[in-house]
């Protein structure tokens, strides 16, 4: 798919409909997927937990509001692989009208409002019961010319290993990410959940040594996951980890939780809702880092540390925490970073650290506009 021009000028054609579409590619997978659904296509349910029963592709914000609704784009035109895909007649899709803007992204932070909240973040830590809470902020960046299908296809290129996505869809708008971390996957019989947390700079040689805070903070995430694996009687299962896992130009500490599909035949809807957000991108205690994030955090999170997936589409489960994404708007790129703050956190690392997860998308975006 990489190699495609073709492909690249089809998405920017599909773009220009302004269809509401999801079009993604698996990790480690070269054959992309598109799901492309009309507007009447779209659901749109009140809470997490009304997803039992339910087929599609997700696209779920950080909290449901009436500016971030959750998403379900119900099966329409589906097809895999870029030949199928490419061979959808454009014509037959309806041109939509262009989606109202969402409201300013102007709480950029700079480098020392940035330290000053962590500084903070790290005494409420040290004074309060809250273990770890996921910091975040935006980070704009210029649009060019340059076609969309291209960011998307280099952004794949880049990160194979990632669930690369292009997202576009009504009050929602439009998304581009490449995330690492799975949400809950299906495979067979068995469903796979990961505590992914923890975070250290790519290297070349492998060799990799963790320290207490990333040790510390992904443990605090498979405790959490144990503690709702607990609540729905779910046992026996299998882990694997923690073990090392690269992702763009950043590396992280990963567990993977497996265990039998039929554990939640009838409510993975409600185990989906208990378990987003994980203190992956909130914390611990969730109710605490929660509340904290809402004070710290001036911009609204929109759909960054959300999830989004095939939703049993042809049967199968594959959502994905919305991290390295960004909001597409017409002028600029907005994209989201985020680190989890514990007690041995130094602020300066932190702010390295957004930087750091930024350059998976930003790469790709420069690669394409230096061409
Ligand atoms: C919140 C983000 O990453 C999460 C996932 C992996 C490692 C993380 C960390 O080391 O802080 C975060 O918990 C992000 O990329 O914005």
């Amino acid at each position: 798919m990489t190699e495609s021009k073709d492909f690249a000028s089809f998405i920017d054609k599909l773009l220009s409909k302004n269809c509401p579409f999801a079009l993604w590619a698996v990790p480690g997978s070269n054959i992309p997927e598109i799901l492309i659904s009309c507007n009447e296509e779209l659901v749109y349910p009140a809470q997490f937990n009304k997803l039992n029963g339910q087929e599609g592709f997700i696209f779920a914000p950080y909290h449901i509001e009436e500016n971030t609704p959750l998403v379900l784009l119900k099966p329409g035109i589906y097809k895999k692989g870029v030949e199928d895909i490419m061979g959808i007649g454009l014509g037959q899709i309806q041109n939509e009208e262009k989606y109202e803007e969402p409201g300013e992204h102007s709480f950029v932070i700079s480098q020392p409002e940035y330290l000053t909240d962590i500084a903070e973040t790290i005494a409420e830590i040290k004074r309060t019961k809250l273990a770890k809470v996921i910091v975040s902020r935006l980070i704009p960046f210029q649009r060019q010319q340059e076609s969309l299908g291209e960011v998307f296809l280099q952004l794949h290129r880049q990160t194979p290993k990632a669930f690369v996505y292009l997202v576009n869809l009504p009050k929602a708008g439009l998304w581009m990410g490449a995330t690492p971390e799975i949400l809950l996957k299906s495979e067979g019989k068995t469903l796979e959940t990961v505590s992914l947390a923890g975070t250290q700079s790519r290297r070349n040689d492998g060799d990799y040594m963790w320290h207490t805070k990333e040790i510390e903070e992904q443990a605090f995430v498979s405790r959490y996951l144990l503690d709702v694996f607990y609540k729905f009687n779910i046992h026996p299962y299998y882990t694997q980890g923690p073990e090392t896992l690269e992702s763009g130009k950043v590396a992280h500490l990963s567990t993977s939780f497996r265990f039998a599909a039929k554990k939640l035949a009838f409510n993975l809807g409600d185990f989906i809702a208990e378990l987003h957000p994980t203190p992956a991108v909130c914390g611990y205690p969730k109710s605490k880092a929660a509340k904290f994030i809402s004070q710290v955090e001036k911009h609204n999170r929109r759909y960054y540390t959300g999830y989004l997936g095939p939703w049993r589409l042809n049967g199968n489960v594959g959502l994905f925490v919305n991290l390295r994404c960004m909001e597409i708007l017409p002028q600029q790129y907005v994209l989201y970073s985020g680190g989890g703050i514990t007690a041995r956190s130094v602020p300066e690392d932190e702010w390295e650290e957004t930087n750091k997860k930024a350059t998976t998308l930003l790469s790709a975006i420069e690669a394409v506009q230096n061409r």
